[in-house]
């Protein structure tokens, strides 16, 4: 497949910033911003902004943004599943993973992931692709949040729901091992029964092994 990507921008205030979201945002536009040091859910705040360069630079990675200024606050990622995970299986161009959401900390509860996301499928070419979303609790910041896991769990489904991702079962240990982890996808409507069996069998391997 020849992934293609059309570029989208929005705006929205808050009581002190204008804030801008756009994507898919390309290495060089990234190369003149600057990264928030609150973005640390992942990895060092420098070290996740040389990854979002690089995904950028990928065939299929996708990176939205959000940003006062060029000061990114918010990001999201899109690309491929990890080659070590099973999601990579089979290696379908159609299956892609959104890879993390996260917005800083003193930007938080403004709806900016809300918009991210929903700007995120304006593109019509997502709908060539199942979008993979593995939630993880360890990732989740349960202490800012003052959630407890369910809790965050509830804010993740209901966050990701709006921009058309559902709850998918699997027998993936991961998800499996704690209650509160969850898979999510987005079934792009281009997306044919052979494709969904395929999805299927990445979701419960080696069912049938004892
Ligand atoms: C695949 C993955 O990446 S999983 C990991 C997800 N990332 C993280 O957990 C990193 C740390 N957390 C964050 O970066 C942020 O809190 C995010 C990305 C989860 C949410 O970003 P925000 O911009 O604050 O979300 P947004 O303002 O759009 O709110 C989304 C919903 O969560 C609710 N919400 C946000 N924070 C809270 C809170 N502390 N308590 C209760 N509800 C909350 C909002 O009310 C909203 O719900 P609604 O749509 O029903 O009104």
């Amino acid at each position: 497949m020849r992934h293609q990507k059309h570029y989208f921008k929005m705006e929205t205030k808050t009581e002190s910033d204008m804030v801008i979201i756009e994507g898919p945002v390309d290495s060089d536009t990234l190369r003149t911003y600057t990264f928030d040091d609150n973005l640390t859910a992942f990895r060092r705040p420098d070290e996740q902004f040389q990854a979002l360069v690089e995904i950028a630079e990928l065939p299929e990675g996708r990176i939205i943004v959000s940003h006062i200024n060029k000061h990114i606050v918010g990001y999201i990622i899109f690309l491929h599943p990890d080659p070590l995970e099973r999601w990579s299986d089979g290696n379908h161009s159609f299956i892609m993973e959104l890879g993390a959401v996260e917005v800083a900390l003193p930007c938080r509860g403004l709806g900016l992931a809300g918009k991210m996301l929903e700007l995120s499928t304006y593109d019509d070419f997502i709908e060539n692709y199942i979008i993979i979303t593995t939630e993880y609790y360890w990732h989740w910041d349960l202490k800012n949040s003052g959630l407890d896991v369910y809790e965050y769990k509830n804010l993740m489904i209901r966050l990701m729901q709006r921009a058309g991702y559902e709850v998918f079962q699997t027998n993936d240990p991961e998800i499996t091992g704690h209650p509160a982890n969850t898979l999510m996808a987005r079934i792009g409507k281009n997306i044919n029964d052979r494709q969904m069996q395929q999805f299927d069998e990445i979701r419960f391997k080696n069912r049938f092994l004892i």
